[in-house]
């Protein structure tokens, strides 16, 4: 053997004849850009091996296939060109690609009253695959949000009533004394638990789309659950978001909900998956609910 010849132990035959459903590397450092940021993100890039003859696939041209997520906004398109390379690097041995990338995104999110606004990080994963020449895209967004307990919130305010009875029982009513009780800890003896929740959505996109909508998304879930967490918060936006939770109590069961139609009302979306997570206070334990829309298995 020439000292130059390099041993290439893809190119053998396999011991066991097996194709294999994904082949692939995972947890791939990259900054690719997305809406004017760069972000940093992990890639999984993967092909199936059709032939289960072959030993191995081609690692390094699928890793140097994601070069052009560098230059380029993330969008579907920039996405199956990625999965088309991987693909034709791989011919004779792979008929399908996948692509997962994992990054967090930033949104500089105003005070509910300050003029101050901060940066709120939201987890998302888009995930791509191309088999023949079906392209299907999955985005995974969480979105993180708070939660007032209704049914503690009720039971806060039978107590209150009756702390009322009993300090004012067989007294008259005078305005300033009511006043001055409402503001007191010994009239307002009880509060309603709340809990930071997440919404774990999955999305299937339509193929049409030319944009990834994640921002759009984050934004209608937000609206719908009414309570987003805050960022640069200042007394009077702390006292507004106590008000905003007061007239937005909710089970998990009315987030799931709120969701659901929400996404419909979205356009773009196939098919949607919701897990709504209320990190309980009151247990230790979370309250959970999912519901979903025309969420098959994918092709
Ligand atoms: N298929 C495969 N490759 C692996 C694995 N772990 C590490 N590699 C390495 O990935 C490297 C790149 O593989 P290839 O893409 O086949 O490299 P190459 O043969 O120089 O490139 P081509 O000439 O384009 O085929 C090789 O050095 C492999 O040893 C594994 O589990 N499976």
């Amino acid at each position: 053997m020439n000292a130059l010849t390099l041993p290439d132990i893809a190119a053998q035959a396999s011991r066991q004849a097996l194709p294999l459903e994904w082949v692939g590397m995972c947890g791939i450092a990259l900054p690719v850009l997305f809406d004017g940021q760069r972000l940093n993100a992990k890639a999984d890039a993967g092909v199936s091996l059709d032939d289960g003859n072959a030993r191995g696939i081609h690692m390094s041209r699928l890793y140097l296939a994601l070069e052009l997520l560098e230059q380029e906004s993330l969008s579907p398109a920039l996405l199956r060109r990625v999965l088309q390379r991987f693909l034709e690097s791989h011919e004779d041995l792979s008929s399908s690609a996948h692509l997962t990338i994992h990054a967090d995104v930033l949104l500089k999110r105003q005070a509910l009253i300050s003029p101050l606004a901060g940066w709120k990080s939201y987890p998302v994963s888009i995930e791509a695959r191309l088999k023949n020449t079906m392209f299907h895209v999955e985005l995974k967004i969480d979105v993180p949000y708070s939660s007032t307990c209704p049914c503690s919130a009720a039971l806060s305010r039978q107590l209150i009533q009756q702390q009322f009875v009993n300090d004012f029982a067989n007294k008259s009513l005078q305005h300033a004394d009511v006043l001055a009780w409402l503001g007191s800890t010994n009239g307002i003896v009880a509060t309603p638990h709340s809990q930071r929740s997440s919404a774990k959505l999955r999305v299937r996109l339509a193929d049409f789309l030319d944009n990834l909508p994640l921002i759009a998304i984050i934004n209608d879930a937000e609206a719908a659950l009414g309570t987003a967490v805050q960022t640069a918060v200042k007394r009077a936006d702390e006292q507004a978001f106590a008000l905003a939770n007061g007239q937005n109590l909710m089970f998990c069961e009315d987030a799931a909900r709120r969701l659901n139609l929400a996404l419909k009302r979205s356009t773009g979306i196939n098919a949607f998956h919701i897990r709504v997570i209320h990190a309980e206070s009151l247990h230790a334990h979370d309250a959970v609910a999912e519901t979903r829309f025309n969420w098959g298995q994918p092709q």
